[in-house]
């Protein structure tokens, strides 16, 4: 169980939620109101206020990147810090995430491939692989198909489901009212920084 309680940073806040193993909850509202901020401050990457738990176990309890493993958040515009695709994941990942890069419709050969040659999607499905690597618990998706194309939208949507099925808590950011209608049974609506 991933337990928000009273979350806040400055303006931004108070934010307060609560999602069982396998549950999805998507946060909307306009451009600016806060959603990336509260994905941030849930993933520890930002300073914040107020508690955050997973299974009883508050973050202030562990080391910041132990929390990120379990709590990993997928920015809509990912970083890269090394030359080669390989270099950004565990050395077992082509074999134990072979059937998840099939579904996001990427290569065998993806992992050799240079950074600096990816497209816009194919980067965006490559972070999402990437987040998957570490085996999280929550997810925090922050428009994680906005530069796909229908068929790499839903093999994306595929694998989030099936990770869900296992287990997966994921907060979802997406402008996209279908697939938010797709993806989550529950909404978290946040407007000028606060819950709308
Ligand atoms: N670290 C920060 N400290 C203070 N203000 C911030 C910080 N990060 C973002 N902001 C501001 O807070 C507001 C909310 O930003 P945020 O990125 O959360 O919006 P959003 O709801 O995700 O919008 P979009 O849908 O455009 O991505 C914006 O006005 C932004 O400029």
């Amino acid at each position: 169980m991933l337990r928000i309680d009273s979350l806040r940073r400055g303006r931004f806040g108070p934010f307060d939620l609560a999602l069982a193993p396998g549950e999805a909850c998507a946060v909307t509202g306009p451009s600016g109101a806060g959603k990336s901020v509260l994905l941030r401050m849930v993933a520890d990457l930002d300073p914040s206020e107020g508690r955050v738990s997973l299974d009883g176990t508050d973050r202030e309890a562990m080391p910041a990147p132990l929390w990120r493993r379990q709590v990993t958040y997928l920015a809509a515009e990912p970083g890269w810090w090394a030359e080669t695709v390989a270099e950004h994941f565990p050395a077992d990942a082509p074999s134990r995430l072979a059937p998840e890069r099939e579904a996001l419709r990427l290569p065998p050969e993806v992992f050799g491939w240079p950074v600096a040659r990816l497209s816009t999607g194919e980067r965006q499905r490559l972070a999402l692989l990437r987040a998957l690597a570490g085996g999280p618990r929550v997810l925090l998706l922050d428009e994680p198909t906005a530069s796909l194309d229908p068929d790499s939208v839903r093999g994306a949507e595929a694998v989030i489901a099936r990770r869900r099925a296992a287990g997966l808590i994921v907060l979802l950011v997406s402008h996209d009212p279908a697939q938010v209608a797709r993806l989550a049974a529950r909404r978290l609506a946040v407007a000028d920084g606060r819950p709308a």
